[in-house]
């Protein structure tokens, strides 16, 4: 169930970082050997205290920071820049005030160079999948912070990434909201008709972790390294009131509390 120190060979590897090492400009030694993956239809999670370094990770996976060395890997192919088909969703930059909720995700058609009618019509059912048909006209400052966030995964979306990097995506919202939106997001992710193939998302919410995820990855030490992998395979739905959850959840603190050197 659980493989400390684990490095991912899975078959139907979408992204593969490879002993990862980097370095900020003033010397600060965030990470060394990282190695992670994330596989076919999987929702990944990584989680770690706070400062660690889990944001650069996903900066570092999305090609939007050079690792110091080490490698990047989407689909076997190296990430040596951002590319549409990995698509970060941050917290902070959620949607743009002066758009209706239609224009924000036309705004990530436009490098597919297709026409305005087209556009509309892709972006439109972007909003229909996650739920917000009839909202598209809406300004965000006439949305909840619920339909914003769906806004901005809808917008994420309608790119046809194959990766989406998610970081700390329900921390704005009330539980309610979020324990929602969670569900509704991870049917959306990995339905069908949907190319995306994996998401790595960045949470400080355990309980959403465990919810959420196929695999998650613990991130500690100082410099960081992924000191433990947990493979969750407790049915879904999930609940956390079901026992096991609690054994995973025992497992994590174990693993985020430990002294490493
Ligand atoms: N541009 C930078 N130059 C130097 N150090 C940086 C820079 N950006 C971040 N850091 C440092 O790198 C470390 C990792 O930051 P990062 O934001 O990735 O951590 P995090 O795990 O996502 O934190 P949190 O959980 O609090 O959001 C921190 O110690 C931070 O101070």
């Amino acid at each position: 169930m659980i493989c400390p120190y684990r490095s991912g060979e899975d078959s139907g590897t979408t992204i593969e970082v490879r002993n990862l090492e980097f370095v900020y400009e003033n010397g600060f030694r965030v990470f060394t050997n990282v190695n992670l993956t994330a596989g076919e239809k999987q929702f990944v999670s990584i989680v770690g205290p706070s400062g660690v370094g889990k944001s650069t990770l996903l900066r570092l996976i999305g090609g939007f920071l050079k690792p110091t060395s080490g490698e990047v890997y989407l689909e076997g192919r190296r990430i040596l820049r951002p590319t549409p088909r990995v698509i970060l969703v941050h917290q902070s930059i959620v949607t743009f005030p002066w758009m209706t909720a239609l224009e924000n995700v036309m705004l990530a058609l436009k490098p597919k160079r297709m026409s305005k009618e087209e556009a509309r019509e892709v972006a439109r059912q972007a909003l229909e999948r996650v739920g917000l048909q009839g909202f598209e006209d809406l300004y965000p400052k006439e949305m909840s912070g619920g339909m914003r966030q769906r806004v901005a995964v809808a917008r994420a979306l309608a790119a046809d990434p194959a990766v989406l990097l998610m970081d700390e995506p329900f921390a704005h919202l009330d539980e309610l909201t979020a324990e929602g939106l969670r569900q509704d997001i991870y049917n959306i992710l990995f339905s069908e008709d949907n190319p995306l193939r994996s998401v790595i998302m960045v949470s400080h919410n355990l309980t959403e972790v465990l919810e959420l995820s196929d695999r998650i990855y613990v991130v500690n030490g100082s410099p960081a390294t992924i000191v433990a992998t947990v493979d969750v395979r407790m049915p879904r739905p999930r609940s956390p009131r079901n026992p096991e959850f609690d054994r995973y959840l025992d497992l994590l603190y174990g693993y985020l509390t430990r002294e490493r050197r």
